[in-house]
């Protein structure tokens, strides 16, 4: 826990092995996954969701201009009646659907050491999140890098939820920012990246962090990973808890929002890009302005 509560504290990061999910469910979901992606276009696209969908479950690709250069197949629970899945390979749903389900087991036992780090009351974190229909989870593809220059894969970013979880395969690229600097996440056999996001962020007020991250794209090789989002409903009320606000007198960093609202806003970033990457909206966008800067 010592350990835990200093990584989540200094960097909002950190990694974990013994974590429950079967590697050989992760190898099979991966080798799954690689030959999906290596499919023509016009075999993907079966699973791409109908304009209009309400959430972008199913199989998409960035469009043209994105930064973002990168294929997915993003999925809610097992049984969400806005699922999309590819028929081929065969065994890809259930192996997804597998998959979901030990990475949601997971993450609600990382929730509950966040809970216990934060000295939060016992089931505190587990109860104020306990609707789990708001969860997803995304198998991504990344494109081989062909020139140094333009290796961006996945923009930088914070997480709006909770809790993420990441299994990236060997080609490794995921950064985290600490200090002004790029830490590199070296991938390692079986080990699980787990990330607080901003929604711990705000109810801690900071005391616990959603750290900056992106994707770099090796040269010459696809990269492949598995991200679950372990999320809140979206009718949820989200503001700096009084355990860290005015129990120990200090001033809330944010204002409250509704969840959905804020999530709304950041898949707004995403499909109406603005016209400068620095005025996507993050959750600065609920930072209360200290009185003393005016
Ligand atoms: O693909 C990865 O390793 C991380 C992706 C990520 O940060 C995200 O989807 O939010
Ligand atoms: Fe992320």
């Amino acid at each position: 826990m010592e350990i835990i509560t200093q990584a989540c504290s200094d960097y909002g990061f950190f990694q974990v092995v013994n974590h429950g999910v079967p590697l050989n469910l992760l190898h099979k979901a991966l080798e799954l996954s690689r030959i999906f992606f290596e499919y023509p276009s016009e075999e993907k696209l079966k699973s791409s969701p109908p304009s209009g969908a309400p959430v972008p479950a199913g199989y998409r690709t960035q469009p043209q201009n994105s930064p973002d250069k990168n294929e997915y197949l993003l999925m809610f629970p097992p049984g969400s009646s806005f699922n999309i899945f590819p028929h081929n390979p065969p065994q890809l749903k259930q192996t997804l659907e597998d998959l979901f389900a030990q990475f949601s087991k997971t993450a609600m036992l990382v929730e509950s050491i966040v809970n216990n780090c934060l000295n939060l009351p016992p089931k505190f974190l587990q109860e104020f999140n306990h609707d789990r229909s708001w969860d997803f989870m995304v198998a991504l593809r990344y494109f081989p890098a062909t020139d140094e220059t333009d290796n961006n894969g996945l923009t930088q970013h914070e997480d709006g939820n909770c809790i993420t979880l990441v299994f990236q395969d060997e080609a490794g690229g995921l950064q985290v920012r600490k200090d002004g600097e790029w830490i590199p996440v070296i991938p390692s056999q079986g080990t699980l990246v787990v990330n607080v996001g901003d929604a711990i962020q705000v109810l801690s007020n900071k005391k616990f962090k959603s750290a900056t991250h992106r994707v770099v794209r090796p040269m010459g090789r696809s990269r492949h990973s598995f991200v679950f989002f372990h999320n809140l409903e979206g009718d949820k009320w989200v503001e700096p808890l009084p355990q860290f606000t005015k129990d120990v007198g200090e001033p809330p960093i944010y204002r409250g929002f509704q969840y959905k609202e804020y999530q709304d806003l950041r898949v707004k970033n995403k499909t109406h890009p603005p016209a400068s990457p620095d005025d996507e909206i993050r959750i600065t966008h609920y930072q209360i302005t200290p009185s003393n800067s005016y």
